[in-house]
This record gives structure tokens, sequence and C-alpha cells, in this order.
């Protein structure tokens, strides 16, 4: 349990003139369901597409469930479930034809899965993908990836295009499947709160760059919110990750193992949502060394 699914030093890649990913250090464990959260253009499908083996990285490297991955390894390749945001398909395919397409296409397929899943789910195999609703298609997508057996599930906002029930149902199936087969998940989303009750790892990305990345529950563990009079609290201070000042207090979310001097202090446990939000409002302040490496 205690391998790396996924290992990058330095990872950078720059479309023509702007970089898109920078200096992306991370080391992932096996077997969580990990979230990619960061607001539009952060980098995330970038990062998941290198990942997936769809694009070269400008710089640094990559290791992909213990091998080194440059994208043409087909043995690494089938290791990996992609799917990918809007859930392309071929609209005029029969599902059933997906299905075989998938079947001729993998080197390992489970059409008995396959089969099973999407009779379960109320889908026929005969119905033309374009004649599906968003979240049919969604599931139909999933059901590709799971029929593959992959090691490594990557899925790109999975759930951007469904409306509120879908998503539920959709991201309730999913982790169904994850439960029954041993499969690592790495998904995508700009919002974090569909993403709390079922991941256990988080990645915030923002401009390009990784902000923080750890275990859910070490990261809420390792970080707090103080309060004290305005003016009280500085960006500057040691430990602090961003402070927001009001009329009667400020507010400031900082981490613990960083030297932070907590006596003194009102001090509070802090949300995977307010954490997440220090970390995308220093990531956009002005000055901030990310507005600089971006402008
Ligand atoms: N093919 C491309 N050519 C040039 N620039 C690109 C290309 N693809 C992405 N970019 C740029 O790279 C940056 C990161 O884009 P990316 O799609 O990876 O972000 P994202 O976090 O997935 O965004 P979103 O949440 O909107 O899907 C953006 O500034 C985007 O405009």
């Amino acid at each position: 349990m205690n391998e790396s699914v996924l290992w990058t030093a330095g990872l950078g890649k720059r479309y023509r003139s702007a970089w898109a990913l920078r200096d992306c250090d991370l080391d992932l464990p096996t077997g969580r369901v990990i979230a990619l959260v960061g607001p539009n253009g952060a980098g995330k499908t970038t990062l998941l597409r290198i990942i997936a083996g769809l694009l070269r990285p400008t710089v640094g490297e990559l290791h992909v469930l213990g091998a080194p991955a440059d994208g043409s390894s087909p043995a690494t390749l089938a290791e990996i479930g992609f799917v990918a945001q809007e859930h392309p398909l071929y609209r005029r395919f029969r599902v059933r034809e997906l299905l075989r397409m998938g079947d001729e296409l993998n080197l390992r397929w489970d059409q008995g899965f396959a089969e099973d899943r999407l009779r379960r789910l109320g889908i026929p195999l005969e119905q033309r993908a374009g004649a599906l609703s968003g979240g049919q298609r969604a599931q139909v997508a999933l059901t590709l990836a799971l029929a593959k057996r992959p090691r490594l599930l990557i899925l790109d906002e999975p759930v951007a295009s469904l409306d509120p029930l879908a998503r539920q149902a959709f991201m309730q199936t999913l982790m169904g499947s994850v439960a029954e087969h041993d499969v690592t998940v790495l998904l995508s989303s700009h919002v974090l709160a569909e993403l709390e009750r079922v991941c256990d790892y988080l990645i915030l990305l923002a401009a390009g760059h990784v902000q923080v990345a750890g275990e859910i529950d070490g990261l809420l563990a390792t970080h707090r919110l103080l309060s004290g009079p305005p003016g009280a609290l500085v960006d500057s201070m040691p430990g602090v990750i961003h402070v927001t000042t009001g009329d009667r207090r400020s507010d400031a979310v900082v981490r613990t193992d960083d030297g932070v001097d907590l006596l003194g202090w009102e001090s509070h446990p802090v949300g995977l949502e307010e954490l997440a939000l220090a970390y995308l409002r220093r990531a956009a302040s002005p000055g901030s060394e990310i507005q600089e490496l971006v402008s």
C-alpha cells in the first residue's frame, strides 16, 4: 500500500511561450482516491493528459505504476484507464459497438463486467451513444475505462456536465466500482465540495503550480485557523498561508508544521474548503510568486 502509483520531479509543460504546468513534484500513494482540484486554466487537464500518456511533458521526470513513463510504453498504458472531460464517444456507434471497440483496442478487456454494469444501470446496449443522456454517456465512458481493468483510473472533470442528481449517482457508482476492484483513482474538478466525501488525498493546483498536496487527514491536522484583532495577523508571518482581514478581526489559515507560534491567538480546526481557498487566494494575490511567473 505504500508504493507510489505516480512520481514526478520538475514536471512541466509549455504551450508555445506559456507554461501550463511547472515545477510539478508529486509522490502519490497507491490505492487512494485522489482529488486534483484547481480553478479553470490551472493545468489539471494538462497534468492528467501527461500522466495518461496523451501529452509529452516539456521538462521533468514521470514514473507511473513503478515504470518511467515516456508516453509510449504499451504495458504501462494498458494499466491506465482515462475518461476525458465531456466523455467523448462516437455518437453514431451503438453502446454494443463501443464495447466491441474496447475489446479490440485493449490488451485486457472484461466484456462480462462491462455488459453487466451497463445492464444494472439500465443502459441498453443497442442504443446509439448520441441518443444517451449526459449522465448515461458518462456512465458508458466510465464503464469502458473500468473494463480495461486498470490499476490507475484517471477522470478529468467527470461530473462537470451532469446535474446534481446525476453527479451523485455517478460518484456513487464510481466509488462502488473502486471498492470492488483494486484501483487507484485520480480525478479532477474545480469544485472541492463534491469530492470531499469521496477522496482521501488532495492535490491543489493553481496557475500551473502545485500549491499543496497530501493526505486530507494529514492536511487538516497540520493546518489551523487563527483569529486576532484586525492587522495583527499578516501574510509575512511564518507558516501563514493567507490572511483575511475584516473590520473587527483578521483570520489566518496557517500551517502548524512551518514554525508558526499558536500562543496568543484564538485557534480553530480548519475545514478542507477553507484550507483550499486559502492556498488558492495566496496563489491569486497580486505580487505573489505565481502572479510573477505567469505574467
Ligand atoms: N493546446 C493548447 N495550446 C495552448 N495552450 C493551451 C493548450 N491547452 C491548454 N492550454 C493552456 O494551458 C493552461 C492550462 O490549461 P488546462 O486545460 O490544463 O487547465 P485546466 O485546469 O484543466 O482548466 P479547466 O478547469 O478550465 O478545464 C491554460 O492557460 C490553457 O489556456
